[in-house]
């Protein structure tokens, strides 16, 4: 997907940001069970994704993302809060320097490790990701959290080709993935807002699905995400990737529903 062309030619990402103009529904947010409100015209979600159409891994200087063709539509996410179909066009992690922290998003202020994202784009309105990245409805990004316990098989063989793309703007071909295997057993538990992308451009894009229920990994595979590298082979001095996620943000009146009691 395109997604690749935008970000290296964005700012140093962690001294956050000035004010986004009209930041009104910046992303990440704390969820508070209490303030959630179960909707029950929320919908199961519906995820049909071709492994088929993965193609790569890229290590961006933020994090490293897992590439799949969006040409077509054959990897999409429809359901849930959404009334449009939505095409795949990358996922990614956000994970902190141990796992006492990571996640973007907190739960009753409760941090995970980690935070895996799925990002999907408005096929129906937009004709590529980045038509839709700057527009209203544009994406649905779907976050997981991920705890420590038992190692994870299928992320296994994406932990395996970590080491090819240690670098900034290292690339890997990496095919026949099917995404499908990192969501929980249980999609119809999640929480819905209106919110941004967590990484510059900000932009206010984005339609939120966050999974009640995290996935376990092992120490040791978050290990692995710590050995990347946010400098290219060139540089002196090689940075550690770790705590690569975004403060949360002020919710400003937003409402998150929820499709659970
Ligand atoms: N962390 S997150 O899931 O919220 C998330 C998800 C996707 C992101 O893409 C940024 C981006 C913008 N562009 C772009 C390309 C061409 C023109 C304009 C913009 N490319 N990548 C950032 C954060
Ligand atoms: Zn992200």
């Amino acid at each position: 997907c395109s997604s690749r062309v935008g970000l290296s030619q964005m700012h140093p990402m962690w001294q956050e940001p000035l004010e986004v103009p009209g930041g009104e529904r910046q992303s990440p947010i704390d969820i508070s069970l209490r303030k959630s409100v179960f909707d029950p015209n929320l919908k199961p979600l519906v995820t049909q994704y071709d492994p088929r159409t993965c193609q790569q891994i890229w290590n961006n200087g933020y994090s490293f993302l897992v590439e799949y063709d969006d040409t077509t539509d054959k990897s999409t996410l429809r359901g849930g809060p959404l009334e449009d179909q939505f095409r795949l066009c990358q996922f990614h992690f956000h994970w902190g320097e141990n796992n006492s922290w990571g996640s973007e998003h907190t739960v009753d202020r409760h941090l995970y490790p980690a935070e895996l994202h799925l990002v999907h784009w408005n096929a129906d309105k937009y004709a590529l990701f980045e038509e839709a990245v700057v527009a209203e409805n544009g994406l649905a990004v779907i976050g997981v959290f991920l705890k420590v316990g038992k190692t994870h098989e299928g992320l296994q063989k994406l932990v395996d080709t970590l080491p090819a793309v240690r670098h900034k703007d290292s690339v890997v071909e990496f095919t026949k993935f099917d995404p499908s295997c990192l969501l929980p057993e249980s999609t119809n538990e999640y929480w819905t807002y209106a919110g941004s992308l967590t990484t510059p451009p900000l932009t206010e894009a984005v339609t939120w699905i966050i999974m009640k229920q995290p996935i376990e990994v092992s120490h040791d595979q978050l290990a692995v995400f710590r050995s990347l590298l946010f400098t290219s082979a060139e540089e002196e001095v090689q940075k550690s990737m770790v705590n690569n996620f975004r403060v949360q943000q002020p919710l400003k009146g937003r409402t998150v529903r929820s499709s659970f009691t």
